[in-house]
């Protein structure tokens, strides 16, 4: 049952409510409700999928951000950063974030996983023990265009027959050459790499997504989709925002009873899960949850008014996030983006391809290659810092080639490349915390981008480096103007603090930590550390 009328529930118990259905809410209704003795509420602050055209076809990406589907948060000023603030993009949507993403299917390295087994004390979270997850999850589909997709990727390290959809681009681009080109002529520094998602990520390759059929294949259309969301253990309440979790009996510290509104607070409801309450709200929302239901930093919570119930200071702390510059350079070609998306009639033309045929230009994200790269192991920051990768073979920065500009709407003229880079091994820290203790209210999240000197000389190099990938001939006559003409760090600097974003993968404000540790919000069976009753499961990472 998918509703938004909570009459449709009277008389209905739930063993576990859900809370946020996104990645990792729509996977673990799904899987709960796999034993039909088990019953499930899933409860989704946004609305339905259905029928979206811009969330179905991933071309229309770039008009998700800052839409109705979009929470629209904002970052705190950020002081390297001019004290710029950031907008900061969740989905208010069922699928959550996978329905406005951009759909790339990055695993990460093997030694990111292992590092979490070490840090944990857990060897199920390892890259080997979690194989058959990442092969159950999966399916490796055929592109949209059914091209021969021999040499674009190793089909040893996929499966064919799990539930999300992946695949390669399914309409070419015109750089697609030049790029592929590239990593044969400067091998040694940018290295084709057949497939980056066999745990072993360094290079540039192909970029796999989660597609199917020239359609997005978010958590909505899939663990919640036509194959499973018939199931009458199965309940979706949409439009429902979650306030706190309340004690369910006055026997500390069992939370099982989930508080909600339908009417931006003028009333509100309860619901109480028999077995467990599980928070999949992402990392925004779920440590503004958490802290509103008093479990929390008991110093912070008391500053605000709010009654502390349990005394946990990791929650909303240690917020990571991978920042990223989009560099657009000038180029000889037509053949780009900006060309469809500022001409209205040829925007319809491929609008109409895609949902007569789900062929054309708006079958893949606006992305075509990805680069996992390190900086040089003599590199002289590695003098002041320790190297921060989760292991040798493990990315500093990340590298995104685009065929035209990404800012929303195009620029009026000019045709453009666009090589993204991004710090994906960042150092700095920062936090999510309440703005006031009224839950409807959206927290203050402050990322505290470059406050090392890790990042500000990572994300340095990336440009030069991009610099020397673009000096190749592969190039040559394709590019008519760099981003800037800066060369010092000063001069880079000015560049970044006034370019740099947000890359949209904030991590950590839950973080996962061994059953003996101290610190953590939740271990490694992603209980809330001290409570019963209560697990988190989305986007965490270990502190
Ligand atoms: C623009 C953009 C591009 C991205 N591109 C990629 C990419 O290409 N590849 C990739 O792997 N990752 C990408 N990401 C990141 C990725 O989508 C997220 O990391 C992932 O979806 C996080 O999953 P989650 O379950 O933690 O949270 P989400 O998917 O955000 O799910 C949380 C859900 O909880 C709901 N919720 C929150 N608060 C409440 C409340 N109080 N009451 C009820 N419901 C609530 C939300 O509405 C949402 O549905 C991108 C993100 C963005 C924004």
């Amino acid at each position: 049952v998918v509703t938004s009328t909570l009459d449709d529930l009277i008389g209905k118990q739930f063993d576990f409510v859900v809370v946020g259905a996104g990645a990792g809410g729509g996977v673990i209704a799904n899987r709960l409700t796999e034993d039909p003795d088990v019953s499930v509420l899933l409860i989704e602050a946004g609305g339905s999928n259905e029928g979206v055209l811009d969330v179905a076809a991933p071309g229309l990406v770039n008009l998700l951000v800052n839409s109705a589907w979009d929470w629209n948060f904002t970052s705190t000023p950020q002081t390297a950063l001019n004290n710029r603030t950031l907008s900061v993009s969740r989905g208010f949507i069922l699928g959550g974030t996978t329905s406005i993403n951009q759909m790339v299917y990055t695993r990460g390295s093997s030694e990111d996983y292992d590092l979490w087994a070490n840090i944990t004390d857990d060897e199920g979270w390892s890259w080997d023990s979690l194989q058959k997850y990442i092969r159950k999850n999966e399916r490796f589909t055929s592109p949209a265009d059914h091209h021969n997709t021999t040499g674009q990727f190793d089909p040893d390290v996929h499966s064919f027959d799990g539930i999300v959809d992946v695949s390669l681009q399914g309409f070419s681009t015109g750089i697609d050459n030049r790029t592929i080109q590239t990593t044969s002529e400067l091998s040694e520094e940018f290295p084709f790499n057949l497939d980056m998602n066999s745990g072993y990520q360094l290079g540039i390759g192909w970029v796999q997504a989660t597609i199917g059929n020239g359609t997005r294949s978010s958590s909505a259309a899939t663990y919640l989709g036509p194959s499973f969301i018939s199931r009458p253990n199965l309940h979706v309440l949409l439009n429902t925002r979650v306030l706190r979790i309340l004690q369910t009996e006055n026997k500390q510290p069992n939370f099982r009873t989930v508080e909600f509104t339908q009417d931006s607070g003028e009333t509100t409801h309860t619901v109480t899960a028999s077995k467990e309450v599980i928070i999949s709200a992402g990392t925004i929302m779920t440590p503004h949850i958490l802290m509103h239901s008093g479990i929390g930093d008991s110093e912070e919570l008391d500053l605000l008014g709010i009654r502390i119930v349990h005394h946990l200071p990791s929650v909303g702390k240690n917020l990571t996030e991978q920042p990223i510059v989009r560099n657009k350079w000038l180029v000889n070609s037509t053949d780009t983006l900006e060309t469809i998306a500022r001409n209205d009639t040829l925007l319809a033309e491929v609008t109409e391809e895609w949902e007569r045929r789900r062929m054309g230009p708006l079958v893949d994200p606006p992305l075509s290659f990805i680069g996992w790269l390190r900086l040089p192991d003599n590199s002289s920051i590695f003098q002041q810092v320790p190297d921060p990768a989760a292991g040798p073979n493990t990315s500093h920065y990340e590298l995104i080639v685009t065929n035209g500009a990404l800012a929303q709407p195009a620029p009026a003229t000019g045709n453009f490349l666009t090589f993204s880079t991004s710090v994906s091994s960042p150092t700095s820290r920062g936090s999510v915390f309440l703005n006031s203790s009224n839950p409807l209210q959206y927290p203050l999240i402050n990322f505290n981008l470059f406050s090392t000197t890790f990042d500000r000389f990572t994300v340095r190099e990336a440009f030069r480096n991009t610099k020397r990938f673009l000096a190749a001939h592969s190039w040559d006559g394709y590019i008519l103007a760099p981003p800037t003409n800066a060369t010092t760090d000063e001069e880079l600097d000015e560049y970044i603090n006034e370019n740099a974003a947000t890359e949209n993968h904030p991590v950590g404000t839950a973080a996962m930590a061994s059953k003996s540790a101290a610190y953590g919000v939740v271990d490694p069976d992603l209980r809330v550390k001290g409570l019963s009753g209560l697990r988190i499961v989305d986007a965490f990472y270990e502190m």
